[in-house]
């Protein structure tokens, strides 16, 4: 599965937003976007996702058109609330059970994935007892049933305490690697999007367009020591230039 854009364009009541995106994604790499807030990461999402249509470009799977087609993602967005009045299995069925998919070879399925998402024990519970990493991995559970190939995570981690964060961060790596997905990740911190990517694209203010592509070349799996690299030291302060240089 490859994922490609081409010369994206859109706008708002005439405001332009995305001026212009090119981008690809292999199969099985994990890509982070970085960019201001408010700079059209999301809007980006809603396009791939096809909740939106453009106004000009492409956006290709594997050399089909998927502009305005649904379903072809699983899409976690910034905001992905579970529901206080359903159960912890309930919420992570969401998706089957709205699509009226919902069979016990589903509903198996998630339970034989409580424990790898650290969720053993909270099935039936209710989402207020679960603390805010738990819920973040009952949300990121939900995506991962959709079964597609590409993930798109819209800042999973944004309202983590910085230790949960760290924690999610080699979590969500051996996730990805067990169960071989194509991860765009939208996120606003460069150490999070240096230590979980393969490559990752810098963005400019709206109307956006890519400013800067680089390459993660730390080895895999990733460690936390690596964090205080000088590879990925070198490449922090490349990513900072990038970032400030445009605000200035
Ligand atoms: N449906 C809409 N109608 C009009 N304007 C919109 C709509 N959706 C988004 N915008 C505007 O487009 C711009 C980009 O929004 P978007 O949510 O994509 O940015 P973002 O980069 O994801 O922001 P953040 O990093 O803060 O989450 C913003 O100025 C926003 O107000």
């Amino acid at each position: 599965m490859e994922l490609s854009i081409r010369n994206l364009q859109h706008s708002f009541g005439g405001e332009p937003v995305i001026k212009g995106i090119n981008l690809y994604l292999q199969k099985g790499e994990f890509v982070s976007l970085i960019g201001p807030s408010g700079c059209g990461k999301s809007t980006l999402f809603n396009l791939i996702t096809g909740l939106d249509i453009p106004h000009e470009g492409e956006i290709s799977l594997d050399g089909q058109n998927i502009i305005g087609k649904r379903g072809y993602s699983s899409y976690m967005m910034q905001k992905d609330l579970l529901f206080p009045w359903k159960t912890v299995l309930e919420n992570v069925l969401l998706g089957p059970m709205i699509t009226k998919q919902q069979t016990e070879q589903v509903k198996e399925e998630a339970l034989s994935l409580f424990p790898l998402f650290g969720l053993e024990g909270y099935e039936h519970s209710y989402p207020d007892v679960l603390s805010g990493g738990m819920k973040q991995r009952a949300a990121l559970l939900r995506t991962f049933l959709h079964k597609k190939e590409l993930l798109l995570l819209d800042e999973p981690f944004g309202a983590l305490d910085a230790l949960t964060r760290e924690k999610m961060h080699s979590w969500l790596l051996q996730i990805w690697r067990k169960m071989q997905r194509t991860v765009l990740f939208i996120t606003h911190s460069i150490d999070e999007a240096i230590f979980l990517s393969d490559r990752i694209y810098v963005l400019a203010p709206r109307p956006t367009e890519v400013i800067l592509e680089e390459k993660v070349t730390l080895s895999r799996p990733r460690k936390t020591e690596m964090k205080v690299s000088p590879e990925f030291l070198e490449l922090k302060g490349r990513l900072m230039n990038a970032l400030y240089e445009m605000n200035e």
